[in-house]
């Protein structure tokens, strides 16, 4: 070890920038009168200089401590340091410094000027605290006006429209900022909060609320008191996305599923209960299975299958990143659901092998359960809930046709069976009509139900689907992505999904990669070669396979002659999908590849078209696809500017970290995703791995 470092580790360590304490600034004092003097008796300097030095320093640090806006005793006390160091100096160097008058008074000097420097810093500090307080108590009074002013009108408003006298005891402003909450007391003589909650649409008329804004009563923490929020701000009109934040969640904790109007979360509890979300065509209904399937992903003790006989799209974003271009699993990322069917046959599959997991745990479980001395099996990371998603499931449920019947009695058998052993099911419905909830073990076991309206009248049978709820009208939120959510531990009101999009979609994948459970052995057994086989790359073909739909023989119904929603059974894998041979995604992919030309000067020919851009829209275009946000498109840029060499996860998240904050986790998803829908390939192994884009890859020539 050097002795440089020795003496680093063990000498004092002086702060040479520091500002100067009592102690320091005395001593800095002193020492430095004592040199001056010394230096200028040996060298015969006239002794008035010290005292012009002195002067100097005196107006000098006035004059910045003016600027500091120090208070006037601390001024004094500086100017009166300097001006006594240049008194002693001056007496000093005609005297002599040597001598123990001199030396004794400088001590004395010194002494002095650090009991005086400490107690007018102690006078700064104070001051300081006091101005802080007097900023807070001045911040405090405007809000409580705020407050006062809001009590006040809102207690003509309901004394004018209810006919109540309410005493106002405190007004909560909302950290969201979208509304207020007013906590008031009832007038003597029995009057009953539920008075004014039956005026909550004259009073939000009375007090010019915006559209889709409320103000609901409700008990407050006695009879006698009332609780009215307000809501100012119509949450239901914004595009709101989902959060970043991929905490972890359990079934039991509830899982998020959007917001209500006062921005509050809106959870659902679903360890017991199934779900309903019914939304027609275009209402948001395929954002809002995403958005459930986020939660889910995120939940330690949950696993999801999904059904959807549409091409399995509501599952796929959710499987496509944990396997390459081969069906291949990629190293250190799961999938965000743990079984896809997109076609009847894997479906039936699905479903059978879900009947078996729920017969085999009430058998294996029975010591655990009677341990725990409870007849709910007790879900945990190492004994999952199943959650069942079945997009368009009611409409399954409510076919005449025999095959789908069959699934329908499958998913019913599911329901019934199995809530104790941790099944359970959300369903998708395009209407929420009387041939879905003619069903009584819908009508019973779903009861965490949504209505995405978008302003959609037909179809929509809200008294149906919220039995029990008054006043409910589509009219109230007209937007996508809007409708009611009620649960049995929530009252039926407005409420908004999140918005989500493919991107966040993978990188929710990557971020819970590493949190979601496995089957337990005894289910894992049940389930069989058709759940351990179920990502076997021959069964997952059709993820890759991008131009073709799974076959769906489905026959439209009617049930009890009324034609369901959408007439007929509405699958929208029969529904007419196909896209017109230009449509605004290609447009948009089109004018994002222009740019890039234009940047890196890699524009086709003239006259040439781009034989490798897919003809459908929509198809192997994930890594352009507009709504991706601009650290994926920089990166894409990156990847195509790297040429033939190509680049890596490392050099690409560098180059984005500053102005996107982009890690390299993010843009290893990107890249494996880009490798499996063959924008680029990957070459090398390990540390060597890179990618090329499809454009420059060695069989592109
Ligand atoms: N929560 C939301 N917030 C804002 N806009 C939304 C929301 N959900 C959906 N949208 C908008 O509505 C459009 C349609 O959404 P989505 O595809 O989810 O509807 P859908 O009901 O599933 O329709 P389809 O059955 O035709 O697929 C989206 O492209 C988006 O523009």
């Amino acid at each position: 070890m050097s002795t440089d470092t020795n003496a680093a580790s063990t000498g004092p360590v002086w702060d040479w920038a520091a500002g100067h304490g009592p102690v320091t600034g005395a001593l800095s004092a002193t020492t430095g009168a004592f040199a001056l003097a010394t230096t200028a008796t040996a060298t015969g300097m006239p002794p008035t200089w010290a005292l012009a030095i002195g002067t100097a320093g005196a107006i000098g640090h006035s004059a910045a401590g003016l600027r500091e806006r120090l208070a006037a005793r601390t001024l004094a006390l500086r100017a009166a340091s300097w001006l006594a160091g240049a008194g002693w100096t001056t007496w000093a160097i005609t005297t002599g410094p040597l001598t123990w008058a001199a030396l004794g008074s400088l001590a004395t000097l010194g002494v002095g000027i650090g009991a005086a420097t400490h107690s007018s810093r102690l006078h700064e500090e104070a001051r300081e605290e006091e101005a802080l307080a007097v900023a807070a108590r001045q911040v405090a009074l405007e809000l409580s006006a705020d407050r006062r002013a809001i009590a006040a009108e809102w207690v003509d408003r309901v004394q004018r429209v209810c006919g109540i006298t309410l005493r106002v005891l405190g007004v909560e402003m909302w950290p969201t900022g979208t509304g207020f909450t007013i906590d008031a007391e009832l007038p003597p003589g029995g009057t009953t909060y539920d008075r004014i909650a039956k005026e909550a649409a004259k009073l939000s008329s009375d007090a010019r609320l915006p559209h889709g804004c409320t103000a609901t009563a409700g008990p407050g923490i006695h009879q006698g008191r009332v609780l009215i929020d307000v809501t100012n701000v119509n949450v239901l009109e914004q595009e709101v996305f989902y959060p970043s934040d991929y905490s972890r969640l359990s079934i039991h904790t509830g899982i998020p599923w959007g917001l209500r109007t006062n921005a509050d979360e809106i959870r659902a509890f679903l360890r017991e209960q199934c779900a309903l979300v019914a939304g027609p065509t275009g209402s948001g209904k395929t954002n809002m299975v995403h958005t459930i399937l986020a939660g889910f992903a995120r939940a330690e003790d949950v696993l999801t299958w999904v059904i959807d006989l549409n091409a399995g799209s509501a599952g796929l974003p959710w499987a496509r990143p944990a396997f390459d271009a081969q069906g291949r699993p990629v190293d250190g990322v799961r999938p965000g659901i743990d079984w896809l069917a997109a076609s009847h046959k894997e479906a039936m599959v699905m479903l059978d092998a879900l009947v078996r997991v729920a017969k085999r745990r009430k058998v294996a479980y029975q010591d655990l359960m009677a341990q725990a001395n409870t007849d709910l099996l007790p879900i945990s990371p190492s004994i999952p809930q199943i959650m069942l998603v079945v997009d368009e499931g009611a409409e399954i449920l409510a076919s005449t046709d025999r095959e789908i019947r069959k699934l329908g009695d499958r998913i019913l058998e599911v329901i019934r069976i199995a809530r104790a052993m941790g099944a359970r099911t959300v369903l998708t419905a395009l209407g929420a009509t009387g041939s879905v909830l003619g069903n009584l073990m819908i009508r019973r076991e779903a009861k965490v139900r949504v209505a995405l309206t978008g302003g959609e009248k037909e179809g929509m049978d809200l008294g149906k689907q919220f039995p029990g709820s008054r006043g409910l009208k589509p009219e109230q939120a007209p937007y996508k992505g809007a409708g009611f959510m009620g649960t049995p531990e929530s009252e039926t009101a407005l409420f908004k999904s999140w918005r989500i999009l493919p991107n966040q979609i993978r990188d929710i994948v990557t971020a819970t990669s590493d949190r979601h459970p496995t089957l337990d052995g005894p289910s894992a057994k049940a389930a069989g070669d058709a759940y351990a086989q179920r990502w076997n790359p021959d069964r997952t073909q059709w993820m890759r396979d991008t131009t073709a739909t799974p076959p769906t023989a489905i026959t439209p119904a009617t049930t009890g002659g009324q034609p369901s929603a959408g007439g007929g059974l509405n699958l929208s894998a029969l529904r007419d999908k196909q896209a017109p041979a230009s449509g605004p995604d290609e447009d948009a992919v089109r004018a994002f590849m222009e740019q890039i030309d234009k940047r890196f000067g890699t524009t086709d020919e003239p006259g040439t078209t781009r034989p490798e851009r897919p003809a459908t829209p929509g198809l192997n275009l994930s890594a352009l696809q507009p709504g991706d946000g601009d650290a994926r498109q920089a990166a894409l840029a990156l990847l195509l500017a790297a040429g033939p060499g190509g680049t890596g996860a490392s050099a690409i998240a560098r180059a984005l970290a500053d102005e996107h904050g982009t890690t390299r986790q993010t843009v290893v998803g990107w890249l494996k995703s880009w490798a499996e829908e063959g924008e680029a390939v990957r070459i090398g192994e390990g540390t060597k791995t890179r990618y090329v884009h499809r454009r420059h890859a060695p069989d592109q020539g």
